[in-house]
């Protein structure tokens, strides 16, 4: 990969549609940022850039392989001269108590040489807030708020002290948040604390932005971070006001236009997601598939891409196997959950696939997994960020992918207005 100058940030998300909210992020905030997926082959070609995002699918794997994945990133962002890397997670801090945040973190620690590790899933501008170490979800604590019903990791617990204490080897601090109001030397004061302590990790509260300012000052200090976009906005606004990188003006074009049909996937089951499914109907003809069929082997996929094709020349289409909590735990009940999950986001790569060879160039998915699936199979090697459909997706074009000229948009199960899918195709020419 040809990066001339070294990079001042280096990114690790755990999937692609939040490495894509990071980057969108990171560029808004005057950083010069790519996405790639995975660790970059050194032939792909990529512009001079303050900050790179390496989007691994790492968030649902098994913790040893994400550990090993994600080590494998921060080698190569730190061979790019990374000083400070951040491991991106959701703002909803998706997981299990079997994995994969803890485990991650605690072997970035370990290789970066870390005292305290600064962890907040805070994205204010997406209504996620951390007060007391508890995750807030616009309103209502994490665990009453949608992501109880999530299919792969339901969260039953809004205390990010306690999560994150299950997940990892060294134990959990609190940096509260009238600590953090009191600014950088309060917060600095208190990871010492922590240090001398033997506490290895801490959650620190944030609501505003301006504590995420304050964080990132006191993060671009360490080597290691963990958190979702908000510290991200923090690290670029601090990397910026300490004259370390010259801001860059974010385009709201995407460049010259792609053209060609133009196609949506839904894979994801949030609320957010079934809202604009149920409102794309108005404006574009809407396939919901069988997810018994698909499990079953019963030729959906088959039956999606002959619905699609002959509709394509006329307009957009979307295709969803999204469903309400009920459906989809009484489809896990009778598959079982992983299986449902993976033959699933497998069938959405086939439509994918088959979509771009009947000449679609321009893909809208909806759900992280999914993309991650959907990505993986065009063999999409990286993304250019452009202009911003709704906070924390922006539109993505594609670069080395092997269809040629694309543009995506990977949203994020709970991101978007209601009217996400057409938000997006109007900003996609
Ligand atoms: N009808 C359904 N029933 C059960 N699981 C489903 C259904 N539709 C999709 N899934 C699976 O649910 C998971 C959704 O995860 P993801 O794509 O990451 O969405 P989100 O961004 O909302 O988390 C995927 O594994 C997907 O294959
Ligand atoms: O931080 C976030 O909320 C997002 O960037 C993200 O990671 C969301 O994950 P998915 O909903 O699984 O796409």
């Amino acid at each position: 990969m040809t990066l001339a100058a070294k990079i001042s940030l280096g990114c690790i998300a755990d999937d692609y549609t939040g490495a894509s909210d990071l980057a969108n992020t990171l560029t808004r905030a005057g950083l010069r940022t790519v996405q790639t997926i995975g660790v970059p082959a050194d032939d792909l070609a990529l512009p001079e850039v303050d900050a790179v995002v390496v989007s691994l699918k790492s968030r649902s794997i098994e913790a040893g392989l994400a550990v090993s994945r994600s080590r494998a990133a921060e080698a190569w962002l730190r061979g790019r001269g990374a000083g400070h890397v951040l491991f991106k997670i959701c703002s909803t801090f998706d997981s299990t108590d079997a994995g994969n945040i803890g485990p991650v973190m605690d072997a970035l620690r370990a290789d970066s040489g870390e005292g305290a590790v600064l962890v907040t899933p805070a994205f204010p501008e997406t209504g996620r807030t951390v007060y007391q170490g508890n995750l807030f979800v616009g309103a209502v604590p994490l665990n009453e708020s949608p992501l109880k019903d999530h299919p792969l990791n339901p969260m039953h617990d809004s205390n990010l002290v306690r999560v994150l204490a299950r997940q990892s080897r060294t134990q959990i601090g609190l940096v509260d948040l009238a600590t953090v109001a009191r600014g950088v030397d309060a917060v600095r004061a208190r990871l010492a604390e922590l240090v001398t302590k033997g506490i290895g990790a801490a959650i620190i509260d944030a609501v505003f932005d301006r504590d995420l300012e304050t964080i990132g000052l006191v993060a671009a200090g360490h080597r290691l971070s963990v958190g979702a976009s908000g510290i991200g906005l923090g690290l670029a606004r601090a990397l910026v006001s300490t004259g370390k990188v010259k801001p860059a003006r974010a385009s709201s074009e995407t460049g010259t236009a792609v053209g060609g049909p133009a196609a949506c996937l839904a894979g994801s089951c949030s609320q957010a997601t079934l809202q604009q499914v149920a409102n794309a109907e108005r404006v574009m003809p809407v396939l919901h598939l069988d997810p018994d069929r698909i499990i079953t082997g019963g030729g959906e996929a088959q039956r999606a891409l002959e619905w699609a094709r002959p509709r394509l020349a006329e307009g957009p289409v979307l295709i969803a196997s999204s469903a309400m909590p009920d459906q989809v735990a009484a489809l896990q009940a009778r598959h079982g959950r992983d299986a449902a999950g993976h033959a699933i986001e497998q069938a959405m790569a086939d439509i994918a696939e088959n979509l771009v060879k009947s000449g679609v160039r321009r893909l809208v998915v909806a759900g992280g997994e999914t993309s991650g699936a959907v990505v993986d199979r065009l063999e999409i090697p990286g993304f250019l960020v452009g202009a911003e459909i709704a906070a924390g997706v922006p539109v993505l074009r594609a670069v080395g992918a092997q269809a040629g000229e694309m543009l995506l948009a990977l949203k994020s199960g709970n991101f978007g207005g209601a009217e996400f899918f057409a938000d997006a195709l109007g900003l996609m020419r």
